[in-house]
């Protein structure tokens, strides 16, 4: 092996050296064609023939700006191409490859040895592949194949032969730190090596080590709807960024970053994320969480309730009554059913029932809600209501248009022309002159002109209101929706109108209500995305997940999710958007190993769960993890520094101390801040750093820390069965060290995993 690993070796040289000439080469063409770039930029206008006399020179001069934008456009293209080329020559040199494979195809003479790396890279000639893209489609057989017979599909068809040799690599810096020759698919050594480092505050690719599962997730090209269910851990996040990549990589030409957009849980994951795209050298997809598509949809006149205080409303609620009321408005508002009864009640707004606000200017009522009201039911009624309000808007600002100008002739418009600007005065003078050429001054076509310039002035609030379809009262419709509810909802209606009442929309009405303005107005289907991904998808309530599917007509949506995961209170098995039922042209992968944390750990979580035993532990050694329960809140919070500082010493670099709710991550914050750095992370929290997190559990989705140590598992803090999968999802955050801390009796929900732990009092 000292011999083979010598001759890698040499190749890796004499790859670099050509990685070398080839970067040498580019920076030449780059000074060329940057210092082309500034040249043009510098010389724009006098390289442009400027004449505008006559309409034929007019255009002489507007083509030759054209021209010569056209021409810098150009080279500033190639001058961004160049420098992909030269960061991703940079990646490569650092590490050309990652795996090997040699593959005798049959009816071939001889074997090929295929390296595969992040990129490809051509010989001097251009001739031959030095090293394969990690997502051609001949770089599937490392993915899918141990040793012996295998075969892989390219656009052409199926290619068939034997695999006679597979290796790994680990190159750092050029230099080869180890190589492993494999007989199962992907070597368990080069992934222990991975998954032993230490978690950083941004998440890394996996291309190195992408098991066959995960292969079949990144590549698939066919299923309209691709649904992943896949255990905590076991790389749904990771498989759908590779994902990404792999769909730039096959569509080059068709497909961009901008055709392809993710929903994620919070801001905190949009960022922990944002990494891995780039060191694939692609760019970054669209991203945003749900929360942020909704309330730039809801408008300003309610207060909308984020996901956030839902779940901590909830979390907190004390009161068995109320809280199972709220809970019972959200399961309702979160079903399919409740969007059937929203569609039947649009359905009736095409007769009646839509509801105006009059339009009113200086407090005098310019338009009745009646009039308009009238007016709109007397438009085609063939005509969508869509296409109606269109008209309806049209006519309500011809309406105001006419009012505009009888208003000008009104006295306080004379009057506040005298308190016009100097400068208000000066523009308008000037405008005038220009009308009356010969510079005639009249008096009447002054003021007539300044009148306008006030009304103008005053109606311009109006008139954008108008144009923003805000004469809508979306509020009343929305709330007028609940009087045709009865029977068993009357609680949650009254419990809805009371909301509605204070000017609040709750998180489970937000949809339900940008659904129905969208009805109303007509909404723009994003038909440039043709990609979506929506990750956590538990947590997607049957009535959103619709609402997206219509949102997105033309895309191909995956779905990456844990049912086990599933914190909010719509989330339950049976009506989980995971299932996919309701949908044809659907494929589902499910993912049952665990990679991030270590086998005493995901042997406790697993335990958690009532279908846990399904959930596979990658073969990782560690300590089990503890529960200490502490009688005295003084020796519980002795208990956190000491376990801190401990934790700290053994150098781990993420620490995160997880808490059941907001509430409780700022108590913990305020009694740990002074004397050590310690972050806490909230709702808005954009990035965290290296150290110790203090976090909600709802806030840690997706993330992942070296150490964890539950705040409070005791039964005090998580006494609903239904907070099961909120601890199970703060559990396996941990890759190394889980540690559970219990002031008082511990929670029931760790009854059956108790021999799983090494437990202490205190
Ligand atoms: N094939 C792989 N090679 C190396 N590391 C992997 C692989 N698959 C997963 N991992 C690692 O396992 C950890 C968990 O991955 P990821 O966050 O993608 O899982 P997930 O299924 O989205 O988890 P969760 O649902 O718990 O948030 C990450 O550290 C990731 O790098």
């Amino acid at each position: 092996m000292e011999r083979e690993r010598e001759l890698e070796q040499k190749r890796v040289n004499e790859i670099i050296k050509i990685i070398n000439h080839k970067s040498n080469k580019i920076f030449k063409h780059l000074e060329k064609v940057g210092g082309d770039a500034l040249e043009i930029r510098q010389n724009f206008w006098n390289d442009v023939t400027v004449n505008t006399d006559e309409a034929d020179d007019l255009a002489e001069t507007f083509s030759s700006i054209k021209q010569q934008a056209q021409l810098l456009l150009e080279r500033e293209r190639s001058q961004s191409q160049l420098d992909k080329q030269i960061n991703t020559l940079f990646r490569l040199k650092n590490s050309p490859y990652f795996g090997r494979v040699d593959f005798l195809e049959n009816n071939e003479p001889s074997t090929e040895s295929i390296y595969i790396g992040i990129s490809s890279l051509m010989d001097e000639k251009d001739e031959n592949f030095l090293i394969f893209d990690w997502r051609a489609p001949i770089s599937s057989l490392y993915y899918d194949y141990s040793p012996g017979e295998a075969k892989y599909t390219t656009p052409e068809g199926t290619i068939e032969g034997v695999i006679e040799l597979k290796r790994q690599f680990l190159i750092r810096h050029s230099v080869i730190q180890g190589m492993f020759d494999t007989g199962i698919t992907i070597g368990d050594e080069m992934l222990q090596e991975v998954l032993g480092n230490n978690a950083n505050s941004q998440m890394k690719s996996i291309v190195a080590t992408i098991q066959k599962e995960q292969n079949r997730i990144i590549r698939d090209e066919k299923s309209k709807l691709l649904i992943v269910q896949g255990v905590a851990g076991s790389g749904k996040t990771s498989a759908a960024l590779q994902r990404v990549a792999y769909l730039l990589y096959r569509y080059r030409g068709k497909i961009t970053s901008q055709n392809i957009m993710l929903f994620s849980p919070n801001p905190l994951f949009n960022s922990y994320v944002s990494t891995v795209l780039p060191e694939l050298g692609e760019e970054n997809m669209q991203q945003s969480t749900f929360l942020e598509f909704l309330s730039s949809r809801v408008g300003a006149r309610l207060e909308l309730e984020d996901s956030f205080m839902q779940l901590e409303s909830l979390l907190s609620s004390e009161q068995i009554s109320s809280y199972e009321l709220r809970m019972k408005s959200i399961k309702l508002k979160s079903s399919l059913d409740y969007k059937n009864i929203l569609d039947d009640y649009i359905q009736k707004l095409n007769h009646s029932g839509l509801q105006f606000h009059p339009i009113v200017f200086k407090g005098k009522v310019l338009l009745s809600a009646e009039d308009i009201t009238e007016k709109f039911y007397r438009l085609d009624k063939q005509a969508s209501i869509p296409s109606r309000m269109e008209d309806l808007k049209e006519w309500l600002l011809k309406e105001i248009r006419r009012h505009k100008r009888a208003e000008a002739k009104k006295d306080w418009v004379k009057e506040e022309i005298q308190f016009l600007d100097k400068e208000d005065y000066l523009e308008s003078f000037k405008k005038i002159q220009k009308k009356e050429n010969d510079g005639f001054q009249d008096f009447d076509v002054e003021e007539k002109f300044l009148s306008s310039v006030v009304v103008a002035r005053y109606f311009k609030p109006l008139i954008k209101k108008i144009k923003r379809y805000q004469f809508i009262n979306y509020e009343e419709i929305y709330r007028n929706l609940f009087f045709t509810l009865s029977g068993e909802w009357e609680e949650v209606v009254g419990l809805s109108l009371r909301q509605l009442e204070e000017g609040f929309l709750t998180y489970e009405d937000a949809t339900p209500f940008v659904y129905l303005k969208e009805k109303i107005e007509g909404s723009k289907s994003r038909l440039s995305i043709k990609h979506v991904f929506i990750d956590e998808a538990q947590d997607y309530s049957p009535f959103q997940f619709a609402y997206i599917r219509e949102l997105f007509p033309v895309s191909k949506i995956t779905l990456l999710g844990d049912i086990n995961q599933g914190i909010y209170a719509h989330t339950d098995d049976t009506s989980s958007i995971l299932l996919g039922e309701e949908v044809k042209d659907k494929e589902t992968i499910t993912l049952t190993k665990s990679y991030r944390s270590t086998r005493p750990i995901v042997e406790f979580t697993k335990g958690l769960l009532p279908n846990g035993e399904m959930i596979e532990p990658f073969n990782r050694d560690g300590e089990k993890p503890t529960l200490t329960i502490y009688k005295k809140k003084e020796s519980h919070k002795q208990g956190l520094q000491s376990l801190l500082d401990q934790l700290v010493e053994a150098g781990h670099e993420t620490i995160a101390v997880i808490c059941k709710t907001a509430k409780e991550s700022a108590t913990v914050y305020a009694s740990l801040k002074t004397g050590r750095d310690v972050h806490l992370v909230e709702k808005g929290t954009v990035s965290f750093e290296k150290g110790i997190t203090i976090i909600p559990a709802y806030l840690a989705k997706g993330i992942e820390f070296d150490a964890v140590i539950i705040h409070d598992a005791s039964q005090h803090t998580y006494f609903r069965e239904n907070e099961r999968r909120l601890f199970y999802t703060a559990c396996t955050r941990a890759m190394h060290e889980l540690h559970i801390l219990s002031l008082g009796e511990p929670s029931m929900l760790l009854k059956n995993s108790m021999e799983k732990l090494q437990a202490a009092h205190k």
